[in-house]
């Protein structure tokens, strides 16, 4: 067995485009579901359709809410209905055999998705009478390391209200989730404990589920607050010709479960929480789209879990998603199993992660999935491969697809730029483009740019289910000056650093009051730029300076500035902010420049005066 396991991974070829698999679990009635409706037997609302299917590769899930006769149909990879009793069985079938790979290096993610109460921690962390997945896997990883001489440490850690938080060894600081250039997610400053036996794992365990944050709701007497995540980290002996050792991670990841609010009943902090794992939870349905879509830009950025997930989802782990269902929760049913069915699309490239491994090998594996995916006719998804997370790219995710993006700015955003915006700026912004791309409302294509850069042609489409922050085809289009009222202007003001126009170009305006109405349009329009801009660049505690904008929002606008800046002041609104607290804002920064006379503190000024003041203003405007 042990020589099975340590052989080279080129010989069992671990390395292999694997897809996300996705199964289904549904758990029992609880002792008062059913009698609170009806005092008949609960019916499921979940069922396989052709129970014949189930040995087979593809299950067809049927879902039918008993009130309505709705129904509709998912395809999945295995279904696990009420009948089955034993995580075990799930165990067997589905994550024993991601656990050789991990002494290969290969890594792997098991996940447990679904609504609040559908048995998701059940699951992954199970009972003392039924142990769940994470106590399963540690057993057998455990009886491979004494055969191999490998070792094994645990790390447990949560994603608590957007912070993720070391459970075996709590600190005052967060753990800080990073990248590396080949994609892999890293975790500073999380513990690891050395793990010997089953006793030693149950007693480390044990202290973190404790300190896990669990509360009572409506829907769920012991409802998880967070993403709990349980890291098993194997790695061989280190090898004595060439020093190198071999570690492969399993994350085992039991999440907040989805909250429809008018059914929890939860208030203040209860609120609070589910607000972020809803966002979060919206966050991991747009990363699944993004990369379903193919699109160029996979919004990894937008929260933490979707960090965390990164390399399970478009990248190098292995992957299997258990969708927990509540056989009585027809909604809650067709909204887990349409994610899950979406889920199973994404592929990952699996490969071992050598602490040492040669550029040749990296090399040879890249010719290796190109061809791959040449022969599927995938070139696209390559490019995303190779964008997102590959071993084979030495540059950053954001580089390939930004590369990709380049053109759009220069030829249809059109954005002026002035000799001091740097590069990173630049950068920024062209990531603006494609993240609008997922924030559309409809599904449809709603908008599509062909551009050239060289001989490529690079083909954007903007369709996404989110909406948020300024489309960009905004960004080209200007409302004919003199049309636009003063508040509308000043807030979808998105016509960056336009110089006033001059004497001449304002003939066309018609009258001496027509011309100074656009003047002062075009400046609000600048004043409002910079400050947009200002607000893309400011540091925390330079937003926190300004009115209005507490310690949270700071924080809510640096996150999600790095994937999505800020295109407008309009933008604000839609993080939150009121219109009055936006133009509270912008009148702050802009004090002086509109003041009446009377409003000054000298009652008269002089020409000079004014002409001074005047020149201030117009001295910010590039
Ligand atoms: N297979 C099962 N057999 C028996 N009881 C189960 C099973 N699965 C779940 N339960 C019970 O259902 C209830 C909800 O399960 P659980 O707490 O695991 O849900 P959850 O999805 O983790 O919820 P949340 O997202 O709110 O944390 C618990 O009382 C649990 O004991």
């Amino acid at each position: 067995m042990a020589s099975e396991i340590l052989a080279p991974a080129a010989s069992t070829n671990h390395s292999a485009i694997s897809k996300v698999r996705v199964v289904a679990r549904v758990r029992p009635f609880l002792p008062l579901e059913g009698s609170v409706k009806s005092y008949r037997v609960p019916v499921s609302c979940i069922s396989v359709l052709d129970q014949a299917q189930i040995s087979q590769e593809e299950v067809t899930v049927h879902l039918k809410d008993p009130e309505t006769s709705r129904n509709e149909c998912y395809q999945l990879d295995s279904f696990y209905g009420q009948e089955d009793h034993t995580v075990r069985q799930i165990f067997d079938k589905e994550v024993n055999p991601l656990i050789p790979g991990l002494f290969h290096g290969c890594n792997g993610t098991v996940f447990a998705y679904g609504a609040t109460g559908s048995g998701k921690t059940y699951t992954m962390q199970g009972t003392e009478e039924e142990p769940g997945l994470m106590p399963l896997a540690m057993s057998r990883i455990l009886s491979l390391c004494e055969e191999t001489g490998c070792r094994a440490e645990i790390s447990y850690y949560e994603v608590y209200l957007e912070r993720c938080h070391d459970l075996l060894e709590p600190k005052a600081k967060e753990i800080v989730i990073l990248d590396d250039k080949e994609g892999q997610i890293h975790l500073r400053g999380l513990s690891k404990v050395a793990v010997n036996s089953m006793s030693e794992f149950r007693e480390t365990l044990a202290i973190g589920f404790q300190r896990r944050k669990v509360a009572d709701t409506d829907l769920n007497d012991v409802s998880s607050r967070s993403h709990g995540v349980l890291v098993i980290a194997v790695s061989s002996p280190v090898c004595a010709d060439s020093g190198a050792s071999v570690t492969g991670k399993l994350n085992l990841i039991d999440l907040a479960g989805n909250e429809d609010n008018r059914r929890t009943g939860n208030e203040g902090i209860r609120l609070q929480e589910s607000a972020k794992i809803n966002q979060s939870l919206f966050a991991l349905s747009n990363v699944i789209y993004a990369l379903n879509k193919n699109l160029a830009r996979i919004p990894y950025r937008e929260s933490k879990l979707t960090r965390i997930l990164q390399d399970s989802l478009g990248g190098t782990s292995r992957a299997l998603m258990i969708a927990c269902l509540n056989p009585g929760a027809y909604q809650e049913a067709v909204h887990t199993v349409s994610l899950a069915a979406r889920s199973r699309q994404i592929s990952n490239f699996v490969l071992p992660v050598h602490k040492h491994g040669t550029p040749q090998a990296k090399v040879d594996m890249q010719s290796k999935l190109q061809t791959w995916l040449e022969s599927k006719g995938k070139t696209k998804s390559a490019q995303r491969i190779g964008g997102f997370g590959s071993p084979f790219s030495s540059k950053t995710p954001c580089s390939t697809a930004s590369k990709l993006r380049k053109p759009l700015f220069n030829s249809s955003a059109k954005v002026k730029k002035t000799a001091d915006q740097s590069a990173w700026k630049q950068e920024k912004e062209r990531s603006v483009t494609v993240a609008f791309g997922n924030l559309v409302e409809k599904e449809d294509v709603v908008n599509s740019i062909t551009t050239k850069d060289h001989d490529a042609v690079v083909k954007v489409k903007f369709n996404s289910p989110r909406k948020a922050l300024s489309p960009l085809h905004n960004n080209g289009i200007q409302k004919p000056m003199l049309e636009v009222s003063l508040t509308d202007h000043l807030l979808t003001a998105n016509t960056p650093k336009t110089p006033l126009p001059a004497n001449g170009e304002l003939k066309s305006f018609g009258t001496p009051l027509d011309k100074f109405g656009a003047q002062v349009s075009t400046l609000k329009s600048c004043v409002a730029q910079e400050y947009v801009d200002f607000l893309n660049t400011a540091s925390r505690e330079e937003l926190v300076e300004l009115k209005g904008i507490g310690v949270k929002m700071a924080e809510y606008i640096l996150d999600l500035r790095e994937t999505s800046p800020l295109k407008s002041l309009t933008d604000l609104k839609k993080l939150g902010l009121s219109y009055k607290q936006i133009h509270n804002l912008f009148s702050k920064a802009a004090r002086g420049m509109f003041d009446r006379t009377e409003d000054l503190p000298e009652t008269t000024l002089s020409t000079n005066d004014e002409e001074r003041r005047c020149n201030n203003v117009l001295g910010s405007v590039p």
